[in-house]
């Protein structure tokens, strides 16, 4: 994801950013509007003193100045109310366009999450949460500097630079066509170098993204780290991405800082040039000493005109790249879809089969490998049927691709061949928002949110009322630890659950489900890090959640399902044996084998 080629034209990257501008197009020709008078106010500046200067000098006051016939009084009064108008129009526009730099980055940030939100497990396998973060932060401001600051900066100092331009070439031609030699040399050199800047940006944010994306993963495994004494070998592999950055970064400046030699020798060089060629002409008595001084400030305003285009074109560069980076995300397709069906919104295939009051489950023929290893097959060729209600569990060593079962079921990732359906419709014909409002999952390594235990636990149901809330945490035996809590219910369970044990973090994770109420079932080793006594109890809550519903149960503990319809024994990616577990023991099978070691034990 990192490496993507680097575009052939620099700016058709920020065409990216156009559909957010879009929406606030009133604003945008306010910005503009706002623009032109505030060039036209600076380019009249330099008139009024020259005015001033000659009337001052005693020159030739009463000849026709910019605000006609006045004395020194007046056109004092004149330049006063001109810069007050232009410091009117300058807050405007700077206001205006803050504003919608700061509503594209907003929009933009939060449409790049939303679009995230919605890619499939093999995204995230690939690309880490840390470098999410790092674009949605890092790059995103990047962006807010370019949309809220430099493009109106370059377009007021194109708008200064083109004015400044006419006016020294109705003063003098021959002057005018020096210049604009001078410039088109060192317009060359700029530009190639402001085309690298672009590329050692996107280098240096793609660094930044990388230590970003380290130190997420590390900060979210702290006890490990301490455990195993890491912290120090961590420290040092932050601070050598943060290296790899900062040299990133100094590369980029280097260039930039020679693109400042360049241009400051551009600016002086060209002040420095007017102001001989007008002292020579007001020594010849061919200009007078005011004309002299609105041409010098005129010569100013071109070369910072220039000096500003060709910072602003770094920053362009450098927002080009982060665009780049932002629009990867934006643009990303979700490798898993609504099926056809769904996203045609036809009715009856669309809608959940699963919402039916007992769904069936068949799994035909599936074989499935994961994206990142597509040699192995971690599901290899499965038939399965559940009946409507049926309580299923699937056993067998570990890897024998039990959890992928669930996986596939749930639609994180697509089955390499063959088929699932839920009440007799392909899986993949069902919108994915259907499909999975129809299961309720237990997963293995329950997640818990930095909220409450009551909105833990409403995050099953988010529309359920307190006392549905309680009421499943009683059923999957958890009324009683979150009761014994400081704030009961209201308590803060910490970031990630850490302020819970893991059997209490299971709890809430089988009251969620429980809350949830779907037609389908999944437990995921719901149990296993329970104790015997609080299993018992939720063993008796699991088993009033499973009345009435089609469950599929994994298990390593086989005490824990001997009262379920049938067990269906996996081993490397296949069915070995299916039958009830007084069947399966007189088979004398794998799970024979199994169930003398724990059963017996
Ligand atoms: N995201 C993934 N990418 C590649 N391979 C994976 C991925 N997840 C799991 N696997 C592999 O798929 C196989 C089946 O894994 P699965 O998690 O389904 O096993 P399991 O039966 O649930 O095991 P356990 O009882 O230990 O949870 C394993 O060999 C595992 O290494």
């Amino acid at each position: 994801m990192t490496s993507s080629p680097p575009i052939a034209r620099p700016l058709s990257a920020l065409r990216g950013l156009l559909p957010f501008l879009r929406p606030h197009r009133g604003r945008v020709v306010l910005a503009f509007v706002l623009l032109c008078l505030g060039s036209a106010a600076i380019l009249v500046v330099p008139l009024a003193f020259r005015d001033l200067i000659d009337a001052g000098f005693g020159g030739d006051v009463a000849g026709a100045g910019l605000f006609g016939a006045q004395g020194l009084d007046g056109r004092f009064v004149a330049l006063v109310g001109l810069a007050l108008f232009w410091a009117v129009v300058v807050a405007a526009r700077y206001y205006t366009v803050s504003w919608i730099g700061e509503r594209v980055t907003a929009d933009l940030r939060s449409a790049v999450y939303a679009r995230v939100l919605h890619q499939s497990p093999q995204f995230f396998e690939t690309l880490q949460t840390g470098e999410v973060l790092s674009r949605l932060t890092g790059d995103t401001t990047l962006v807010q500097t370019v949309v809220g600051s430099s493009i109106s900066m370059g377009l007021r100092s194109l708008f200064q630079f083109v004015g400044g331009m006419l006016m020294l070439a109705v003063t003098s031609v021959q002057l005018f066509g020096l210049i604009v030699g001078l410039m088109t040399v060192l317009a060359l050199p700029i530009a190639v170098i402001g085309r690298r800047v672009r590329r050692l940006s996107r280098a240096s944010q793609d660094r930044i993204a990388d230590a970003s994306a380290l130190a997420g993963e590390i900060l979210n495994a702290m006890p490990t780290v301490q455990a195993f004494t890491q912290e120090a070998n961590e420290a040092r592999r932050f601070a050598a991405r943060s290296e790899t950055g900062f040299q990133a970064a100094v590369q980029r400046t280097r260039v930039r800082a020679l693109l400042t030699a360049l241009i400051i020798a551009a600016v002086m060089g060209t002040i420095i040039f007017v102001l001989w060629i007008g002292a020579r002409q007001v020594q010849a008595g061919t200009l007078s000493v005011g004309e002299l001084g609105a041409f010098l400030i005129y010569a100013a305003l071109v070369a910072g005109g220039v000096g500003t285009l060709a910072e602003v074109w770094g920053d362009v560069m450098r927002a080009s790249g982060a665009t780049e980076r932002l629009m990867e995300l934006l643009h990303a397709e979700p490798a898993i879809r609504d099926g056809d069906a769904a996203r045609a919104g036809e009715g009856a295939r669309a809608t959940p089969a699963a919402h039916a009051a007992l769904p069936a489950i068949a799994f035909d023929h599936v074989v499935f490998c994961y994206p990142a290893r597509p040699g192995v097959r971690a599901i290899d060729d499965i038939s399965l049927q559940i009946a409507p209600g049926e309580r299923i569990a699937l056993v067998g060593p570990s890897g024998a691709g039990k959890t992928s079962l669930f996986q596939l079921l749930l639609r994180y990732y697509e089955a390499s061949a063959g088929c699932i359906r839920i009440s007799g419709s392909d899986i993949r014909a069902l919108s994915l928002h259907a499909l999975r409002a129809g299961i309720a999952i237990v997963p293995q390594d329950p997640v818990i949110f930095s909220a409450s235990a009551l909105e833990n636990i409403r995050y099953g149901r988010p529309d359920a009322s307190d006392a549905e809330v309680i009421a499943a945490a009683r059923a999957a035996a958890a009324d009683e630890f979150i009761a014994r809590l400081p704030e009961g219910y209201a308590s803060f369970l910490g970031e990630r659950g850490t302020r819970l044990s893991g059997g209490q973090r299971q709890r809430i994770a089988i009251a969620r489900a429980i809350l949830k109420g779907a037609p389908i079932l999944l437990l995921d080793e719901a149990t296993s890090a329970l104790d015997a006594e609080s299993e018992i109890l939720v063993q008796q809550g699991l088993a009033a959640a499973m009345r009435g519903r089609t469950t599929l149960i994994i298990a390593h503990r086989l005490a824990t399902v001997q009262k379920v319809d049938r067990i269906v024994v996996m081993d490397a990616g296949r069915i070995v044996e299916t039958g009830t577990p007084a069947d399966l023991r007189r088979q004398g099978g794998l799970y024979a084998r199994l169930a003398a070691l724990q059963l017996e034990a």
